[in-house]
């Protein structure tokens, strides 16, 4: 069982403000430990949960030089399209950083599924190579620093979701998605081995369209059938995950 923490706000604005803080802990202490931040960022509510990291202090203090940034998942649209996960953190966080742009891996935009799931891995590869990502001596499968990771009221988490056999994959880096049942259907996904080799996960889930999902991962809810396990539930980092809930999340706890 990974060590894991939970933290509960009254707003989601309190989360917002502790999970920039916990960010910029985070990067100070890798900064000092490598000179280095390899962080993975979710679609979803998440980038506007990181909104104030791109205010004072944090936009002036971080050392946004060593940030290196990955995606979670990624839907297959141009990047321009509404549904990229890419625009998404580019619009709300990204643009707004002076990360070096050679430093944010994007999906490419201009591959199928299939082929952009292989060329990301192929990527991470050649960074492992670079000494950019490291490589969990326990499971061999690379190994981010920071992965900020969304939930959906189904207990899904990158594109992985209930039932789905994805859920097993357990040598490939970065698969891919074409029967996504949140929409868009295509999609590229980083592997439960990846995301579990992390050393910090934060597990961040505002709003009470969650709360069943949450109570079930965190308080013994009850599973919509006996023997399904959440994709939620198989989040188990080598270092420490922390859930970041607002009250409204933390509702049937
Ligand atoms: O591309 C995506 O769809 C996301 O990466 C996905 O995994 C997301 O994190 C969850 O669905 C939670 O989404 P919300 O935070 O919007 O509920």
């Amino acid at each position: 069982m990974a060590k894991t923490e939970k933290r509960v706000f009254d707003s989601e604005e309190d989360l917002a403000v502790s999970l920039a803080k916990y960010i910029d802990h985070l990067s100070d202490q890798f900064a000092k430990k490598k000179g280095l931040f390899t962080v993975v960022l979710s679609g979803g509510s998440l980038i506007e949960c990181l909104r104030k990291l791109v205010e004072p202090p944090y936009v002036d203090s971080i050392d946004w030089s060593i940030w290196h940034i990955f995606w979670l998942d990624e839907r297959v649209v141009p990047k321009t399209h509404v549904d990229s996960n890419y625009k998404l953190a580019y619009d709300g966080f990204l643009s707004k950083v002076p990360i070096p742009p050679g430093n944010v891996y994007a999906i490419d935009d201009t591959l199928s599924a299939e082929g952009a799931a292989e060329e990301y891995e192929a990527r991470l590869k050649h960074l492992v190579d670079s000494k950019v990502i490291d490589i969990s001596a326990k499971s061999g499968f690379p190994k981010f620093d920071l992965n900020l990771l969304g939930m959906g009221p189904d207990g899904h988490v990158a594109s992985l979701f209930p039932g789905h056999l994805l859920l097993k994959e357990n040598k490939k880096w970065v698969t891919f998605i074409k029967d996504s049942p949140k929409p868009p259907p295509e999609r590229i996904t980083l592997t439960f081995p990846v995301i579990n080799s992390s050393d910090y996960i934060a597990l961040v889930v505002p709003g009470d369209a969650q709360a069943d999902a949450v109570s079930i991962a965190l308080g013994g809810g009850n599973h919509p059938t006996a023997e399904e396990t959440l994709p939620v539930q198989r989040v188990a980092p080598e270092g420490l995950l922390t859930w970041f809930l607002d009250k409204d999340a933390a509702s049937k706890l």
